[in-house]
């Protein structure tokens, strides 16, 4: 199968320009290239590092569809190829403040460390939240960034459907920071495409970009997903006095206040800091006042951060998509394509949240049917759709499904209703036939291109 990743050579070529920064002590290069542009980034001399991940010197990173900060703390020389949108250099950024917050953290890991009960102490479980590009992620990323420079291993947990860090976007997942994060790959780095991780993700299928479509459904998600990470940090020592960092998507309105509160509540958080929101930063000091447990922090919002429009956080999520099938730059990878025949799926959806009640069988309230599955034939209407398979073999109870970890994702590339062999064509990264699993529909339509 042909691969579908862009050529950045070919796209370099076209914009061939070298030209050089030079960057002073405590100075950011901020870029921004769009999607059908790339540029390779070498840092030439000093040091430099991009959300916390340091570069290598003489090491060509590509970027394509993103934007991005370069810092330095000592100066640096950066060579860049290729057009950008936006480039420029900054002189005020709030690093200083973003650096403290991790010394405070990590002064919070050696008291665990240095506390006589070592089996009862659990490290900072940090939540970042704030409104949409705020620089939530990008905070998130230094601080696993600046952990694991330090030896620690903190979990980093994803609570933003519209992201899919970890895995694909309509999930909420969970992963240990085993290693950098890549300054190109980002966040998916820590998830399945790195072959050489050993540890599997956490994540629990939700099916859609924003925690507003469903919250009932999130809310009993980042519960299960909670339950099973305390879990998980209770049998490893190391991990849980590393504690987590928990990235959140940036809804401030009512149904996003009641999200952060249940996330807080439900992953015992312990550090809050809010990013760039005046307001939001008052209710959660007025709401945890009385609490000796949470701790509330405000931190400025980065002049660098930038706003994205709806097309760019689509193009986004369309290249995460890609990426899981067909890998990244570094290491692409084919994907197998494989039949399955209708008769053998097991496909269920989540119960239409907007469903009106008089749609919903006699007895059942909306409340319930907002987090219950329901099965789902075959058909034309699957075609380039993102289906999560479940971990949960289809010999189990389906009811469990929601709450069973997901085993990966396949996409629908044809649809034969032809009479007496009616099938799906799936495409995924995994060779073989189809486990026989449990499949559940996502609201992400994707066009292999
Ligand atoms: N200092 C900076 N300079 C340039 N770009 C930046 C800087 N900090 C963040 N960005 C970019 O700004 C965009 C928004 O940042 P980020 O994703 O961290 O915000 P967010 O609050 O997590 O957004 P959302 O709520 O939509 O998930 C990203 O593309 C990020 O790479």
């Amino acid at each position: 199968m042909a691969s579908a990743m862009t050529g950045f050579s070919e796209q370099i070529k076209l914009a061939d320009q070298t030209r050089q920064w030079e960057l002073r002590p405590e100075q950011e290069f901020r870029f921004e290239v769009d999607f059908n542009n790339a540029i390779i980034l070498r840092l030439k001399a000093g040091m430099a590092e991009i959300f916390g991940a340091e570069l290598g010197q003489g090491t060509s990173y590509n970027f394509s569809g993103q934007k991005v900060a370069v810092f330095t703390w000592h100066g640096c020389t950066l060579e860049i190829q290729g057009q950008c949108n936006v480039e420029y250099v900054a002189e005020e950024t709030p690093m200083v403040s973003y650096l403290n917050l991790h010394v405070a953290l990590e002064q919070r890991r050696v008291s665990g460390d240095q506390a006589s009960d070592a089996v009862s102490t659990t490290g900072p479980i940090v939540m970042v939240v704030g409104p949409a590009d705020a620089g939530k992620t990008s905070l998130v990323k230094m601080l696993l960034n600046y952990a694991y420079r330090q030896e620690r291993r903190p979990m980093f947990i994803n609570l933003d459907p519209a992201e899919g860090s970890i895995m694909l976007p309509g999930t909420v997942s969970a992963a240990p920071a085993a290693h950098m994060i890549d300054p190109e790959d980002e966040l998916n780095s820590l998830g399945l495409n790195k072959a050489s991780d050993v540890s599997t993700p956490l994540c629990y299928h939700y099916g859609y970009a924003s925690l507003t479509e469903n919250p009932k459904l999130y809310k009993l998600l980042v519960s299960k997903l909670a339950s099973t990470v305390h879990a998980r940090l209770a049998n490893d020592q190391p991990s849980r006095e590393a504690g987590c960092i928990i990235d959140t998507g940036g809804v401030v309105d009512p149904a996003g206040y009641d999200a952060i509160q249940h996330c807080i509540t439900e992953f015992k958080v312990n550090v809050v800091v809010v990013l760039g929101h005046e307001r939001l930063y008052s209710d959660m000091h007025k709401l945890y006042a009385g609490n000796d447990q949470i701790t509330v922090v405000k931190l400025a919002k980065s002049g660098g951060v930038v706003n994205r429009d709806k097309e760019f956080l689509r193009q986004a999520q369309l290249r995460t998509i890609r990426k899981y099938f067909y890998g990244s730059v570094n290491s692409e990878f084919s994907p197998f394509s494989t039949i399955a025949w209708y008769q053998d799926l097991k496909i269920f959806r989540v119960e239409d949240a907007l469903a009106p009640s008089s749609a919903l069988p006699l007895g059942q309230d909306r409340k319930l049917s907002e987090t219950q599955i329901v099965p789902m034939e075959p058909g034309p209407v699957l075609l380039h759709s993102i289906l999560t398979v479940s971990s949960l073999d289809n010999t189990e109870d389906e009811n469990k499904l929601l709450e069973s970890n997901v085993a990966g994702f396949v996409y629908v590339s044809s649809v034969d209703e032809n009479k007496n062999k009616r099938k799906l064509t799936l495409l995924s990264p995994f060779p073989g036939r189809l486990p026989r699993k449990y499949l559940l529909l996502t609201s992400f339509k994707w066009m292999e291109v």
